[in-house]
């Protein structure tokens, strides 16, 4: 397995929220790279540190601590103490400067003189490069390189791209990495490379948290159309579903949302909401001769909602069974929708978002205990090719590869209705993320907008009430 540079940062927020503090990992991480050092140093040798001005130079101090008693270290910081770029990096510069480690900092790449040490540890640059290095961490590397030294580099040899390995103009050519947490894509294949457990606990890889939310970051040059033109199919026999759905997709961030829904009730869910658009076929409810205007409206969207308030009508799955089976395009499933799902022979990518019976109706397991739930979750998704989310007190989110739980969410939100909610937000997530984040953020935001929601207010929540809260959800605090 091998983790990006954009995951690792999740997983680190996400660890932030559950009390293992970026610190307290800066702390494992210049432990676990003394020890490397350690391993091929003699007491008393001389250990030049070079650090960058981001977590991967405040690695490097934390390191430096730790050798300081064993070992002749001098720190070089490239840059001003001022500029440093975060508050733990420079907390661990501060605490070197106050043990008088021998630190001093260099303006320009001329100052910098590495002396004749026996190793070099490289914290120049970590994950948080962005292109050629510049100056002066461009002649520190050059200087590293020069040196007649072991090097030892921090997570990754500095210059070099975390997740490709590409060098874009000079890289740290290292005799030992010592990386965190898990093996870079950049790494695989390299005999040098030591991974460090660093102490993030596994529940900030299987519970989506705030730091799933980072990816949810807008360019400010982005146009309409970016975010996602989404299509709820639904409505006939229930009007509000199919409202709620197109609603929260909006409120997810989705630039527009239409809702093909039967003329009957188009009216209806129009008069909810004025920010729909809303497209009706003839009739009463969906059957199978509205399938080819609707598979040709789709065409033009970024995803389709199925399901929400359509009713269980043999004609109505019948219709449901034609469009998937023409559609190729990323769909959420729900509600009666979903027991199509397995007999339906689609090239579409789906995302199914059943509660437990729905599962089982759909042939999957019911299990009580979410974690035995996940693991057959997962098989069952790997059995249908699909993104299956189990709504439940732990949701459970899994495209057969990886398995993800989330936690957010309270009783009140057994009020029908939330289910809608969830596919909405879904649908506006999957069309800019891959199936199974956009399917865990989704049921992190839903959750998050209800525990809000009822610690305004308490129970008697309803599935409008979530409407207003999902954009605190997504892009409030972090
Ligand atoms: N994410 C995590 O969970 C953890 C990360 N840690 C460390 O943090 C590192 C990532 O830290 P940061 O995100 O602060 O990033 P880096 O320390 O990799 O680099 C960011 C700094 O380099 C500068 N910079 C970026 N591109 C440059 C270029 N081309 N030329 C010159 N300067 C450039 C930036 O202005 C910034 O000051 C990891 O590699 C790892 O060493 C560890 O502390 C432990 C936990
Ligand atoms: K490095």
């Amino acid at each position: 397995m091998t983790i990006t540079a954009a995951r690792m940062a999740a997983v680190d927020r996400n660890a932030a929220a559950l009390d293992v503090s970026t610190k307290q990992l800066m702390e494992s991480s210049g432990h676990a790279l003394a020890r490397a050092v350690r391993d091929v140093a003699a007491p008393g040798d001389s250990v030049a540190v070079v650090a960058g001005r981001g977590n991967n130079g405040g690695d490097a101090f934390v390191a430096a601590r730790f050798l300081d008693a064993d070992f002749d270290v001098s720190v070089s910081l490239l840059g001003r103490p001022e500029t440093i770029t975060t508050d733990i990096a420079r907390e661990n510069w501060d605490a070197l400067r106050a043990a008088e480690v021998d630190a001093e900092r260099v303006l320009d790449s001329t100052a910098l003189d590495l002396g004749d040490p026996d190793v070099v540890l490289d914290g120049v640059l970590g994950t948080g490069v962005t292109g050629a290095p510049r100056e002066p961490e461009r002649s520190a590397i050059v200087a590293a390189n020069e040196a007649d030294a072991a090097v030892v580099s921090v997570d990754v040899p500095s210059g070099m791209d975390a997740d490709t390995g590409d060098v874009a103009d000079v890289a740290v050519d290292a005799d030992r990495v010592v990386t965190f947490h898990d093996l870079k894509p950049g790494l695989v294949g390299r005999d040098d490379v030591t991974v460090a457990d660093i102490g993030i606990p596994d529940a900030a890889e299987t519970f989506v948290g705030p730091g799933d939310l980072l990816s949810l970051e807008r360019d400010p040059t982005a146009h309409k159309g970016d975010f996602g033109r989404v299509m709820v199919i639904g409505g006939g026999p229930y009007t509000g579903a199919p409202a709620l759905c197109a609603q929260a997709a909006l409120r997810a961030g989705a630039d527009l949302a239409y809702v093909a829904c039967p003329a009957a009730i188009a009216g209806e869910v129009q008069g909810y909401a004025a920010d729909l658009i809303v497209e009706s076929y003839e009739g009463e409810r969906l059957r199978p001769r509205h399938v080819d205007d609707l598979l040709a409206a789709a065409a033009d969207r970024d995803v389709v909602v199925i399901g929400p308030g359509l009713g269980g009508a043999t004609d109505t799955l019948d219709a449901v069974r034609d469009f998937l089976a023409g559609y190729d395009g990323t769909a959420v499933v729900d509600a009666d929708a979903l027991q199509v799902v397995p007999e339906v022979e689609t090239d579409a990518t789906l995302v199914c978002t059943p509660h437990q019976g729905e599962l089982v109706k759909m042939g999957g397991p019911r299990v009580d205990d979410w974690e035995e739930r996940a693991a057959l979750v997962a098989e069952f998704a790997a059995d249908l090719d699909v993104t299956l989310v189990v709504k439940g007190a732990y949701d459970v989110v899994s495209d057969g590869e990886t398995t993800r739980a989330n936690r957010t969410g309270n009783p009140g939100m057994t009020v029908g209705g939330t289910g809608d909610v969830l596919a909405g937000i879904t649908g506006a997530m999957a069309s800019t993320q891959e199936p199974a984040q956009a399917a865990a953020i989704a049921a992190y935001a839903n959750g998050a907008a209800g525990d809000a929601v009822v610690d305004e207010q308490g129970y008697g929540l309803l599935a409008s009430d979530l409407l207003g809260a999902i954009p605190t959800a997504l892009w409030g605090e972090r």
